[in-house]
């Protein structure tokens, strides 16, 4: 049996990624002691000093609260992480397959053999990572096959809904907890971890496995859909004219539509919903429904030709990239994040270079994690320093500093004044005040081509 009592349950988290070390801190802000895994003994080591190595608002102060009340502590031996916890959190990587767009489930087979073989008390294994349906039901017979002779080991789905940029609330004030399940002792243990959001009233549901793992992929895939929506629909306004801001406001009335993740622009990327989608298809192609996911290679599909149709306005607005300056805002996959995973604008920076572009590069904290994919890019530690003596501005990603630039002080640095708005967030009426052409994804211009598909 587990110990009763709130603060009394141990947690491990293994993984302690974005996901990782946003729960394991959320969850002694909670009051429990927890203890962080990894295999990367460099992030071990840099966490348990309390040095955050990613960027991710309000989880430095966290980290260092509670490394230093003790209640946080981290290291790489599951051995240790099997005599402590009584709920292991799995929170490790599930990326795409490389050259497939299966999800490689390496890592979560790995790290739940390796609790199951440690734990030397009765536990529960909590699956946080985001995996192909039917991933749970066999984890949990994998974890049984490898726990030591005595010992009970319980498993539960509790998939994971944060956004980079907004973790912590996101942990602490979550929309809803989905547990997935086929005991009934997995329940009331997550009901005494999640006790605080329970009683703000966040909705619990509790289901089973297929359920669980399935409402995480549909929500990723929907929001993804949505966004392909909306960047279907600029194509249309790119070509025939009309505003795709106006009109994303005027569908986003109707209360069943909604304006959020209608913001037309480069497309999505991230570690989430570009894998999450490809994933989905390739789970249910192997359950030998081929046809069922198949829209989603067209919102996949539409996604990627936002990132040629940008560089396409590069190529045309500078006639020729050989040589030509192009400064890039923001190499992020969205602001508030260092996360480059699959980032349209990373991705756009890289193939502007590629073609001969001098790309100088700009982001308030992605700089260095762009860096280690594509060295030979220009990185520089100021946006003035970025957009000096350039012929092109591209704002790629969001940042608040980018959305707050003034025009007419930008236009005293730049050698042409052409600015590329890459998330439609700024203000094109100022921006043409100040002397500059101004370009974004969703509206026609007379300096470019229709798109042609
Ligand atoms: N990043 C997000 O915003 C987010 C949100 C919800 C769900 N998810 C899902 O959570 C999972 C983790 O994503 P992430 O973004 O945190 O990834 P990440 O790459 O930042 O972190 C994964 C961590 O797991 C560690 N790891 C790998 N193998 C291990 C093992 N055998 N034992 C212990 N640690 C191991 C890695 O060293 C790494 O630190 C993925 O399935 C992802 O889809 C992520
Ligand atoms: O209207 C919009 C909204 C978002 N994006 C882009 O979509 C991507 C993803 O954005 P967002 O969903 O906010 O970021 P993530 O942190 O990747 O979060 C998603 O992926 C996580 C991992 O699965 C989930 O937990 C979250 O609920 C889900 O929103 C980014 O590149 C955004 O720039 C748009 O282009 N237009």
């Amino acid at each position: 049996m587990l110990p009763g009592g709130l603060v009394s349950l141990k947690l491990t988290v293994i993984g302690t990624g974005y996901l990782g070390a946003t729960h394991a801190a959320s969850m002694a802000e909670l009051g429990f002691d927890v203890l962080g895994v990894d295999v990367d003994k460099e992030k071990i080591d840099a966490l348990g000093r309390g040095e955050l190595p990613i960027h991710e608002p309000g989880l430095p102060e966290l980290l260092r609260k509670h490394t230093e009340s003790g209640r946080l502590r981290f290291t790489t031996s599951f051995e240790e992480a099997g005599a402590f916890g009584d709920v292991h959190f799995i929170a490790v990587g599930t990326p795409q397959r490389a050259g497939e767009h299966a999800a490689d489930m390496t890592y979560v087979d790995a790290s739940v053999t390796a609790i199951a073989r440690a734990a030397t008390k009765d536990s529960l294994i909590v699956g946080k990572s985001t995996v192909p349906v039917g991933s749970a039901r066999r984890l949990k017979a994998l974890a049984a096959q490898e726990a030591r002779e005595g010992v009970t080991i319980d498993f539960a789905w509790n998939p994971e809904f944060l956004r980079e940029g907004y973790a912590v609330e996101d942990t602490l004030r979550p929309d809803r907890l989905v547990i997935g399940s086929d005991s009934a002792t997995a329940e009331p243990v997550l009901r005494e971890v999640y006790a605080q959001a329970i009683s703000m009233n966040t909705p619990f549901i509790s289901t089973d496995f297929e359920t669980a793992e399935l409402v995480k992929v549909a929500a990723n895939a929907f929001l993804a859909t949505k966004i392909s929506f909306i960047n279907a629909f600029s194509e249309v306004t790119e070509t025939v004219g009309g505003d795709i801001r106006t009109l994303a406001d005027a569908i986003g009335l109707d209360s069943r539509i909604g304006r959020r993740f209608l913001n037309a622009g480069i497309g999505f990327g991230g570690g989430c919903l570009p894998k999450d989608i490809r994933a989905l298809q390739a789970r249910v192609s192997e359950l030998g429904l081929d046809s069922t996911m198949r829209f989603l290679n067209e919102v996949d599909e539409v996604n990627l030709r936002r990132r040629d149709r940008t560089v396409y306005v590069a190529e045309t607005l500078l006639g020729n990239l050989e040589g030509k300056r192009v400064a890039v805002l923001g190499v992020a996959f969205k602001p508030n994040s260092d996360d480059v995973r699959d980032s349209p604008a990373l991705d756009v920076a890289a193939r502007l270079f590629n073609s001969g572009a001098d790309v100088s590069v700009y982001d308030p904290a992605a700089n260095s994690n762009a860096a280690k994919r594509y060295p030979r890019l220009n990185y520089v530690d100021a946006l003035t320093d970025a957009v000096n003596e350039a012929d092109l501005v591209m704002m790629l990603t969001e940042w608040s500093e980018f959305v707050r630039i003034d025009p007419a002080e930008l236009a005293e640095l730049v050698a042409h004044k052409v600015m590329f708005d890459g998330r439609n967030v700024l203000d094109h009426r100022t921006w043409k005040d100040a002397g500059w052409d101004i370009v974004s994804l969703g509206h026609k211009s007379e300096l470019l081509d229709p798109v042609s598909l």
